[in-house]
């Protein structure tokens, strides 16, 4: 894979802490050596605090964080050396840059481009689905903005979601909006947390929605000002990392392995399905469209 070549991670410690506990009736010091080891590409930061197990990971994409080939292989392949790094426990997923959390996939990946292309997009979006939705960590999504379509399925994929109290902040799975469609796999991740009917119609309508509605029917677990959201995300996952991993892990694979089985049994096909779909003309006509209303609005 050629974009593994674009991983160029280092590994730094950062900064000593020193803690203190108390024990029974006497007071402990400990000394506890506490490494933030930072490891970056152009597009992924990361922070991994080795005292408490969790990693923060901003998504830096500028100008929206669209889900881009690029991006995406970075994210998969950054989400695997997380995952395999037993010194960490839990992700907060959130965005660099304030207002947009992500943009959702890129539009320009699906415009215009070669059949070749599109399964190659495809397919990296599948791995970033399969390895987020999939993860043994504790995820949680600090929503420091707006979060339509793929956006707000990587938000949907975490363990829980915490968004900042900004009416002019919505989420959602707006794809009817662009003329093009939910894929199964993006609708069970959405129904899995809020219910058929709900979903049912979100999705028909294609609808974006504002921070507040989104916690009314749960779409987001918690709102919290804007300036609170990375200390409340930290606090939210101390309080999950006090259940034992081996039990946590199992049971969330439980709940959501038949939903990744699903897709893990049909890639190619769904593959095939996407590229016969966005290459129709009437596809990319809507596309471009959308692009164009894009571009007016901001004018
Ligand atoms: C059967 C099943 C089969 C399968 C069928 C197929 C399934 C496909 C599933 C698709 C999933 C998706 O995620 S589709 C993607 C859906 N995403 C969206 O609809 C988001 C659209 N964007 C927005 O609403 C806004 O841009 C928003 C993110 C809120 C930010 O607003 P702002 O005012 O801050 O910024 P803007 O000025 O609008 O945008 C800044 C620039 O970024 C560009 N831009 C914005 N979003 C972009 C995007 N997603 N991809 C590329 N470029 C984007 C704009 O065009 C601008 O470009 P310049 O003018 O050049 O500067």
């Amino acid at each position: 894979m050629a974009a593994l070549g674009a991983l160029r991670s280092c590994w730094a410690p950062a900064r000593l802490l020193t803690g203190s506990a108390h024990h029974s009736n006497r007071l402990v010091l400990c000394q506890q050596t506490s490494i933030k080891r930072h490891f970056s590409n152009n597009k992924i930061l990361v922070e991994l605090d080795e005292a408490t197990g969790v990693a923060v990971m901003k998504m830096k994409n500028p100008p929206v964080n669209s889900l881009s080939l690029d991006f995406l292989t970075e994210f998969s392949i950054t989400l695997e050396k997380l995952e395999m790094d037993r010194g960490c426990r839990g992700l907060i997923l959130t965005s660099a840059s304030p207002k947009i959390f992500s943009a959702g996939l890129d539009i320009m990946e699906m415009c215009g481009k070669s059949a070749e292309h599109y399964g190659e997009f495809w397919r990296a979006v599948q791995e970033m689905w399969l390895k987020l939705y999939g993860s043994n960590m504790v995820t949680i999504a600090a929503i420091n903005g707006s979060s339509p379509a793929g956006g707000c399925l990587m938000a949907l994929c975490c363990d829980y979601r915490i968004m900042a109290d900004n009416p002019k902040y919505a989420i959602g799975l707006n794809e009817t909006q662009l003329g093009i469609v939910a894929p199964f796999w993006f609708k069970d991740t959405m129904s899995n947390v809020v219910g058929n009917r709900v979903t049912e119609q979100a999705l028909q309508l294609g609808q974006m929605f504002p921070a507040p509605e989104a916690l009314k029917f749960g779409l987001v677990d918690q709102l919290v000002p804007e300036e609170k959201v990375q200390s409340t995300a930290a606090s939210v996952m101390a309080q999950w990392l006090t259940v034992p991993d081996h039990a946590r892990q199992i049971t969330k694979s439980m709940m959501r392995k038949q939903t990744t089985d699903k897709l893990v049994n049909n890639r190619e096909a769904d593959i095939k399905n996407f590229v016969s779909f966005i290459t129709r003309d009437s596809i990319q006509k809507s596309l471009q469209v959308y692009m164009e209303r894009l571009r007016q609005r901001k004018q």
